[in-house]
């Protein structure tokens, strides 16, 4: 079965000891307190759903590790060609089931990373339903059949996901925003993978994390998307389901902070108007 190389760390705290010497001292951060100082009048009133006569689209959830597989396929192709971003072991019957009531040919099983917290779904998909390729970025050093980078076109039927390199949580993240052209969904729509989290971001103390590189991908790579691009992050922990980069770039507590406060704020768990216990 095919897997990828880093995927088996317990979850937290206990897979502390799977990590580099440098996560030990990490803090954990949990989330309290007023994200922005600005008001919600600065925002505009965009939709939290994506039209297109094309896309048959759906956001799963695995509560266990609280990530969310997402389901895209283009229904107005004949063969309803599909591909599942971030799927889960733990629920791949469920999403298979899905693909079939729904009558999808499942062509591909896509990570935006490494996953250090669940199993990648991929591997067990490949043995479930021959013909499906997985892929991932080339800098996550993971074994897939094929590798994108940044610039690269994921085409299924009339659509197309486009690949951004995020790295900051990983070396190898990327984020998948569907395509821009007449054809394809409006709003645009961007899963982050955990570079990008709903009021959050993925953390950056894990081998090959970063925190400036993280800043930098977000700010260079997500926030210069339209503002109505929806966002949909891998994981969520307080019951989002979706954002815009609107909304992000307004109350985002982390990342509407400015890069010198960042940095530092970031590595040391400092004051993000979060709660901050050292671990
Ligand atoms: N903060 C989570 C704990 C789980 C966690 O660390 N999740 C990762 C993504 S999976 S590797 C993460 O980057 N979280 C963001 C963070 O700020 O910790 C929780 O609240 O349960």
């Amino acid at each position: 079965m095919l897997r990828f190389r880093l995927l088996r760390f317990p979850l937290y705290p206990s897979n502390l000891s799977a990590l580099s010497p440098k996560h030990t001292s990490l803090c954990v951060i949990s989330l309290s307190g007023t994200p922005s100082t600005k008001p919600r009048s600065q925002m505009g009133s965009y939709t939290t759903s994506s039209r297109s006569p094309k896309l048959l689209f759906r956001q799963l959830f695995e509560k266990e590790s609280s990530t969310y597989t997402y389901l895209l396929a283009d229904a107005s192709h004949p063969e309803k060609p599909a591909l599942l971003v971030d799927p889960v072991d733990r629920t791949v019957d469920r999403d298979l089931s899905l693909i079939k009531d729904l009558g999808l040919k499942l062509i591909y099983a896509i990570n935006t990373h490494v996953h250090a917290d669940h199993v990648t779904g991929t591997g067990l998909i490949k043995t479930k339903v021959p013909g499906v390729k997985s892929i991932i970025s080339k800098a996550s050093d993971a074994k897939a059949d094929l590798f994108v980078e940044s610039g690269d076109k994921i085409h299924f039927g009339d659509l197309f996901l486009e690949v951004r390199a995020t790295p900051g949580h990983t070396l190898g993240c990327v984020t998948y925003v569907t395509g821009d052209g007449p054809d394809q969904p409006q709003p645009r729509m961007a899963f982050t993978g955990d570079a990008l989290l709903i009021r959050g971001c993925g953390r950056t103390d894990f081998q090959g994390g970063s925190s400036e590189q993280l800043y930098k991908s977000v700010r260079s790579q997500i926030f210069s998307l339209p503002k109505e691009t929806l966002i949909y992050p891998a994981h969520d922990y307080k019951g989002f389901t979706v954002s815009t980069v609107e909304e992000e770039m307004l109350y985002n507590p982390r990342l509407t902070k400015d890069e010198i406060n960042w940095g530092s704020r970031m590595n040391n768990g400092g004051n993000f108007g979060f709660t901050v216990r050292s671990s």
